[in-house]
Protein backbone atom coordinates (compact mmCIF):
# COMPACT_ATOMS: atom_id res chain seq x y z
CA UNK A 1 0.00 0.00 0.00
CA UNK A 2 1.36 3.57 -0.58
CA UNK A 3 1.29 6.11 2.14
CA UNK A 4 -1.54 9.50 1.58
CA UNK A 5 1.41 11.50 1.55
CA UNK A 6 2.93 9.93 -1.86
CA UNK A 7 -0.66 9.74 -3.44
CA UNK A 8 -1.12 13.27 -3.49
CA UNK A 9 2.26 13.85 -4.67
CA UNK A 10 1.43 11.81 -7.58
CA UNK A 11 -2.07 13.83 -7.72
CA UNK A 12 -0.13 16.64 -7.47
CA UNK A 13 3.02 15.77 -10.04
CA UNK A 14 3.85 18.90 -12.91
CA UNK A 15 5.09 17.30 -15.95
CA UNK A 16 6.76 20.29 -17.09
CA UNK A 17 6.76 20.48 -20.90
CA UNK A 18 4.35 18.41 -21.70
CA UNK A 19 1.85 20.96 -23.43
CA UNK A 20 5.04 21.67 -25.13
CA UNK A 21 6.29 18.46 -26.08
CA UNK A 22 2.89 17.80 -27.83
CA UNK A 23 2.63 20.70 -29.71
CA UNK A 24 5.97 19.83 -31.14
CA UNK A 25 4.57 16.47 -32.78
CA UNK A 26 4.59 16.10 -36.15
CA UNK A 27 0.78 16.58 -36.33
CA UNK A 28 0.44 16.34 -40.40
CA UNK A 29 2.55 13.18 -40.07
CA UNK A 30 -0.09 11.66 -37.36
CA UNK A 31 -3.14 12.61 -39.27
CA UNK A 32 -1.54 11.17 -42.89
CA UNK A 33 -0.37 8.02 -40.54
CA UNK A 34 -4.07 8.12 -38.94
CA UNK A 35 -6.33 8.51 -42.65
CA UNK A 36 -3.19 6.00 -44.53
CA UNK A 37 -2.70 3.04 -42.06
CA UNK A 38 -5.80 3.66 -39.03
CA UNK A 39 -2.81 4.02 -36.67
CA UNK A 40 0.12 6.63 -35.73
CA UNK A 41 2.53 6.29 -32.85
CA UNK A 42 4.51 9.44 -31.58
CA UNK A 43 8.31 8.66 -30.20
CA UNK A 44 9.24 8.64 -26.34
CA UNK A 45 6.61 11.06 -25.24
CA UNK A 46 6.90 10.18 -21.53
CA UNK A 47 9.84 10.34 -19.85
CA UNK A 48 11.45 7.20 -18.82
CA UNK A 49 11.09 8.96 -14.68
CA UNK A 50 6.93 9.40 -16.00
CA UNK A 51 6.70 5.78 -16.99
CA UNK A 52 7.92 4.67 -14.18
CA UNK A 53 5.66 7.22 -12.11
CA UNK A 54 2.77 6.30 -14.10
CA UNK A 55 3.43 2.32 -13.48
CA UNK A 56 3.96 2.45 -9.80
CA UNK A 57 0.96 4.38 -8.95
CA UNK A 58 -1.41 1.05 -9.97
CA UNK A 59 -1.38 -0.13 -6.12
CA UNK A 60 -2.16 3.19 -4.80
CA UNK A 61 -5.97 2.81 -4.76
CA UNK A 62 -6.99 6.18 -3.90
CA UNK A 63 -5.95 7.30 -7.11
CA UNK A 64 -8.75 4.91 -8.57
CA UNK A 65 -12.16 4.78 -8.81
CA UNK A 66 -12.35 0.96 -9.58
CA UNK A 67 -10.33 -2.01 -10.50
CA UNK A 68 -11.27 -4.73 -13.29
CA UNK A 69 -9.94 -8.06 -13.29
CA UNK A 70 -10.22 -8.92 -17.31
CA UNK A 71 -10.52 -13.02 -16.51
CA UNK A 72 -14.09 -12.20 -14.77
CA UNK A 73 -15.32 -10.49 -17.70
CA UNK A 74 -14.44 -12.51 -20.32
CA UNK A 75 -12.13 -9.54 -21.34
CA UNK A 76 -8.56 -11.32 -21.67
CA UNK A 77 -6.40 -11.81 -18.66
CA UNK A 78 -4.69 -9.06 -16.11
CA UNK A 79 -6.61 -6.01 -14.58
CA UNK A 80 -6.89 -2.47 -15.30
CA UNK A 81 -7.97 0.77 -12.90
CA UNK A 82 -9.50 3.54 -13.98
CA UNK A 83 -8.41 6.44 -12.40
CA UNK A 84 -10.48 8.74 -10.30
CA UNK A 85 -11.03 12.36 -9.80
CA UNK A 86 -9.07 14.47 -9.67
CA UNK A 87 -6.52 12.38 -12.32
CA UNK A 88 -3.29 12.87 -11.79
CA UNK A 89 -1.62 15.82 -13.14
CA UNK A 90 -0.04 14.20 -16.02
CA UNK A 91 -3.12 11.69 -17.25
CA UNK A 92 -4.99 15.44 -17.22
CA UNK A 93 -2.40 17.04 -19.17
CA UNK A 94 -2.33 14.26 -21.91
CA UNK A 95 -6.16 14.33 -21.74
CA UNK A 96 -6.53 17.66 -22.58
CA UNK A 97 -3.59 18.35 -24.78
CA UNK A 98 -3.57 15.87 -27.46
CA UNK A 99 -7.38 16.31 -27.74
CA UNK A 100 -7.43 19.80 -29.59
CA UNK A 101 -4.87 18.80 -32.55
CA UNK A 102 -7.07 15.29 -33.06
CA UNK A 103 -10.47 16.97 -33.42
CA UNK A 104 -9.66 18.43 -36.69
CA UNK A 105 -9.01 15.04 -37.81
CA UNK A 106 -12.43 13.29 -35.66
CA UNK A 107 -14.62 16.08 -37.40
CA UNK A 108 -12.72 15.59 -41.37
CA UNK A 109 -13.52 11.58 -40.21
CA UNK A 110 -16.97 11.94 -39.32
CA UNK A 111 -18.12 14.00 -42.20
CA UNK A 112 -16.00 11.90 -44.55
CA UNK A 113 -18.58 8.54 -43.08
CA UNK A 114 -21.49 10.86 -43.00
CA UNK A 115 -21.61 11.60 -39.58
CA UNK A 116 -23.36 14.50 -37.49
CA UNK A 117 -21.12 15.13 -34.73
CA UNK A 118 -18.95 17.22 -34.64
CA UNK A 119 -16.42 17.78 -31.70
CA UNK A 120 -15.97 21.28 -30.01
CA UNK A 121 -12.22 22.74 -30.31
CA UNK A 122 -11.28 22.65 -26.31
CA UNK A 123 -11.32 19.20 -24.40
CA UNK A 124 -13.30 20.84 -21.66
CA UNK A 125 -16.11 21.68 -23.53
CA UNK A 126 -16.57 17.86 -24.84
CA UNK A 127 -16.62 17.02 -21.31
CA UNK A 128 -18.86 18.77 -20.51
CA UNK A 129 -21.48 17.30 -23.43
CA UNK A 130 -20.84 14.40 -21.74
CA UNK A 131 -21.44 15.25 -18.47
CA UNK A 132 -24.52 16.62 -19.50
CA UNK A 133 -25.68 13.37 -20.91
CA UNK A 134 -25.17 11.31 -17.81
CA UNK A 135 -20.82 10.47 -18.82
CA UNK A 136 -19.64 11.23 -15.60
CA UNK A 137 -16.69 8.92 -15.09
CA UNK A 138 -13.34 9.30 -15.74
CA UNK A 139 -12.26 7.05 -18.54
CA UNK A 140 -8.12 7.19 -18.50
CA UNK A 141 -7.14 3.95 -17.23
CA UNK A 142 -3.73 2.17 -15.84
CA UNK A 143 -3.17 -1.56 -17.07
CA UNK A 144 -0.73 -4.17 -15.36
CA UNK A 145 -0.04 -7.50 -17.54
CA UNK A 146 2.20 -10.36 -16.16
CA UNK A 147 3.19 -13.11 -17.49
CA UNK A 148 -0.04 -15.23 -19.71
CA UNK A 149 -2.16 -12.06 -20.12
CA UNK A 150 -3.41 -10.38 -22.65
CA UNK A 151 -6.44 -8.09 -23.83
CA UNK A 152 -9.11 -9.00 -26.03
CA UNK A 153 -10.07 -7.02 -28.97
CA UNK A 154 -12.32 -4.90 -27.82
CA UNK A 155 -13.48 -1.10 -28.60
CA UNK A 156 -13.71 1.68 -25.22
CA UNK A 157 -17.28 3.12 -25.60
CA UNK A 158 -18.94 3.76 -22.37
CA UNK A 159 -22.29 6.12 -23.92
CA UNK A 160 -23.38 7.71 -26.25
CA UNK A 161 -20.69 10.00 -26.69
CA UNK A 162 -17.90 9.23 -28.13
CA UNK A 163 -14.51 11.51 -29.54
CA UNK A 164 -13.38 8.50 -32.46
CA UNK A 165 -9.77 8.26 -31.63
CA UNK A 166 -7.77 7.64 -28.10
CA UNK A 167 -4.03 7.07 -27.49
CA UNK A 168 -2.48 4.47 -25.32
CA UNK A 169 1.05 4.66 -24.29
CA UNK A 170 3.68 1.87 -23.10
CA UNK A 171 5.31 2.61 -19.56
CA UNK A 172 7.39 -0.97 -19.59
CA UNK A 173 10.48 -1.48 -21.65
CA UNK A 174 9.82 -3.98 -24.19
CA UNK A 175 12.63 -6.58 -24.01
CA UNK A 176 13.78 -5.76 -20.80
CA UNK A 177 10.71 -5.78 -18.63
CA UNK A 178 8.53 -7.63 -20.25
CA UNK A 179 8.47 -10.02 -23.66
CA UNK A 180 5.51 -10.25 -26.44
CA UNK A 181 2.54 -8.62 -25.15
CA UNK A 182 2.38 -7.02 -28.87
CA UNK A 183 -0.21 -3.90 -29.26
CA UNK A 184 -2.75 -4.97 -32.32
CA UNK A 185 -5.42 -3.27 -34.19
CA UNK A 186 -7.79 -5.07 -36.30
CA UNK A 187 -9.90 -3.42 -39.55
CA UNK A 188 -12.90 -5.17 -39.84
CA UNK A 189 -13.53 -4.31 -43.57
CA UNK A 190 -17.57 -4.31 -44.96
CA UNK A 191 -17.70 -7.68 -47.05
CA UNK A 192 -13.97 -8.37 -47.41
CA UNK A 193 -11.26 -9.84 -44.84
CA UNK A 194 -10.27 -8.33 -42.23
CA UNK A 195 -6.70 -6.70 -41.53
CA UNK A 196 -4.25 -7.14 -38.42
CA UNK A 197 -1.67 -3.96 -37.60
CA UNK A 198 0.83 -5.05 -35.27
CA UNK A 199 2.16 -1.75 -33.22
CA UNK A 200 5.50 -2.03 -31.93
CA UNK A 201 5.94 0.48 -29.19
CA UNK A 202 9.07 1.59 -27.01
CA UNK A 203 8.91 2.92 -23.68
CA UNK A 204 6.93 6.43 -23.20
CA UNK A 205 5.75 5.87 -27.15
CA UNK A 206 1.89 6.56 -27.63
CA UNK A 207 -0.07 4.85 -30.42
CA UNK A 208 -3.04 7.31 -31.48
CA UNK A 209 -6.30 4.68 -32.95
CA UNK A 210 -9.26 5.11 -33.97
CA UNK A 211 -12.08 3.92 -31.14
CA UNK A 212 -14.44 1.66 -33.17
CA UNK A 213 -14.62 2.58 -36.85
CA UNK A 214 -12.81 5.03 -39.55
CA UNK A 215 -13.08 5.61 -42.71
CA UNK A 216 -11.48 4.22 -45.26
CA UNK A 217 -11.31 5.74 -49.19
CA UNK A 218 -12.52 3.51 -51.81
CA UNK A 219 -13.58 3.86 -55.25
CA UNK A 220 -16.64 5.26 -54.62
CA UNK A 221 -16.38 7.59 -51.88
CA UNK A 222 -15.25 6.33 -48.28
CA UNK A 223 -16.89 3.50 -46.21
CA UNK A 224 -16.42 2.66 -42.80
CA UNK A 225 -14.31 0.27 -41.64
CA UNK A 226 -15.00 -1.33 -37.90
CA UNK A 227 -11.87 -1.14 -35.90
CA UNK A 228 -10.68 -3.27 -32.32
CA UNK A 229 -7.82 -3.33 -30.26
CA UNK A 230 -6.00 -5.55 -28.03
CA UNK A 231 -3.04 -6.98 -26.60
CA UNK A 232 -1.22 -10.16 -27.23
CA UNK A 233 -0.02 -12.67 -24.93
CA UNK A 234 3.14 -11.58 -22.40
CA UNK A 235 5.22 -14.35 -22.61
CA UNK A 236 6.98 -12.87 -19.65
CA UNK A 237 7.40 -10.65 -16.99
CA UNK A 238 5.20 -7.23 -16.52
CA UNK A 239 3.46 -4.70 -18.34
CA UNK A 240 2.31 -1.34 -18.03
CA UNK A 241 -0.12 0.93 -20.14
CA UNK A 242 -1.87 3.98 -19.45
CA UNK A 243 -4.72 4.60 -21.50
CA UNK A 244 -6.26 8.28 -22.56
CA UNK A 245 -9.64 7.76 -23.35
CA UNK A 246 -11.49 11.58 -24.28
CA UNK A 247 -15.03 10.73 -23.30
CA UNK A 248 -16.34 9.50 -20.03
CA UNK A 249 -18.43 7.45 -19.21
CA UNK A 250 -21.73 6.29 -17.71
O1 LIG B 1 -2.42 -2.24 -22.95
C1 LIG B 1 -2.59 -1.81 -24.09
O2 LIG B 1 -1.67 -1.60 -24.87
C2 LIG B 1 -4.01 -1.56 -24.56
C3 LIG B 1 -4.71 -0.64 -23.64
C4 LIG B 1 -6.14 -0.38 -24.02
O3 LIG B 1 -6.92 -1.24 -24.33
C5 LIG B 1 -6.59 1.02 -23.99
O4 LIG B 1 -5.78 1.93 -23.72
O5 LIG B 1 -7.77 1.25 -24.26
FE1 LIG C 1 -8.86 -0.38 -24.81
Amino acid sequence: MVSGASTAAVRRRRAPGLPERVAALDWERIATDLDTHGCATVGGLLSPAECLELAECYPSDALFRSRVVMARHGFGRGEYKYFAWPLPDVVSQLRTTLYPPLVGIANRWNEAMGLDVRYPDAHAAFLERCHEAGQTRPTPLLLRYGEGDYNCLHQDLYGEHVFPLQVAFLLSVPGADFTGGEFVLTEQRPRMQSRAEVVPLGQGDGVIFPVHHRPVKGTRGYYRVNMRHGVSRLRSGQRHTVGIIFHDAR
